[in-house]
């Protein structure tokens, strides 16, 4: 199997073209395993997970994310960006705008930067689309018809007050003073586990630097600590806004321990995400399939 690693800010996954590489198309049920031994950076490649091109019926391409875990999410901000990257630097894709399919919803990418040569794109523009924010769209229990803005829920003997949004895949937002600071190593898998959240959940803590700047931390669903999560970072930026720490519409910096992306919510209700993406290598797997 050939495959291509690439990252978004730090958070990696490992690539599987199948739109023709046959040999990258297995049996749906091996695909959690794959993950699990690609991500494993003793036995594996190492990597926050895999992600899967293939074709779609509905948009130009489709993305598949599966976590470090096997377990596979409905969307993910910065694989997004590798694939938009990797579509047009391959020449998949004929112009600098298209559409990929993910099972949360069909998103535009736009190639910001390096659109004028293929295998230069630096910058992609990504219409996220609308958050959901009703618990039932979270998913999480409580009041199907609510929604979850800075609400105080006790994990480990202490009460937190979350902001819950999904931008496809569902995060819980906790405002903090420093996010270095925040034991976000300890209390993230007991939040990602709870019984609160059916689906687990992910978990981003945020300090507010002013009204068009975040700094942002993240505990991913079936990854764990990560450079960075794009999902999250518009999680964050909603959740922010609704919570009145930022000026409505405008470009926000968020800034993750792996580098900035600008987020804004637009009028209409859209999320748009643009930051950098690229390879880090290109090589051929060792996989015996049906194993
Ligand atoms: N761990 C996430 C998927 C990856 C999202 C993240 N890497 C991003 O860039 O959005 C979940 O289970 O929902």
């Amino acid at each position: 199997m050939f495959f291509t690693k690439m990252h978004g800010l730090g958070n990696n996954y490992v690539v599987f073209n199948q739109l023709d590489e046959p040999e990258n198309i297995l049996e749906e049920h091996e695909y959690p395993d794959l993950s699990r031994y690609v991500s494993d950076v003793n036995f594996g490649i190492g990597s926050d997970g895999i992600i899967l091109i293939c074709s779609s019926n509905i948009a130009d391409f489709k993305m598949r994310i599966f976590n470090e875990d096997g377990s596979e999410a409905k969307n993910c901000g910065n694989g997004l960006r590798c694939v938009a990257k990797y579509l047009y630097d391959h020449m998949y894709a004929k112009s600098p705008r298209f559409s990929i399919e993910t099972r949360g919803g069909v998103v535009n990418v736009e190639i910001e930067e390096g659109f004028e040569q293929r295998q230069s794109v630096q910058s992609i523009t990504v219409d996220m689309g609308e958050p959901k924010l009703l618990k039932s769209m979270i998913p999480m229990k409580g009041d199907p018809f609510s929604i979850t803005i800075n609400e105080p829920y006790t994990f480990d003997g202490n009460v937190y007050y979350l902001t819950c949004v999904s931008m496809g895949n569902p995060h819980a937002i906790i405002f903090v003073d420093d996010v270095n600071a925040f034991p976000l190593e300890k209390l993230g898998p007991i939040i990602e586990n709870s019984s609160l959240f059916p689906e687990r959940i992910n978990v981003g803590i945020v300090q507010v630097k002013g009204p068009k700047e975040l700094d942002y931390r993240v505990w991913e669903r079936g990854s764990g600590m990560t450079m960075a999560c794009g999902t999250g970072a518009c999680a964050a930026v909603v959740a922010a806004t609704m919570n009145q720490y930022l000026e409505k519409y405008e470009p926000i910096i968020v800034h993750l321990p792996g580098g900035d992306l600008t987020i804004r919510w637009d009028e209409k209700g859209h999320v748009w995400k643009k930051g950098e993406a690229d390879y880090i290598c290109h090589g051929e797997l060792k996989y015996s399939k049906n194993k």
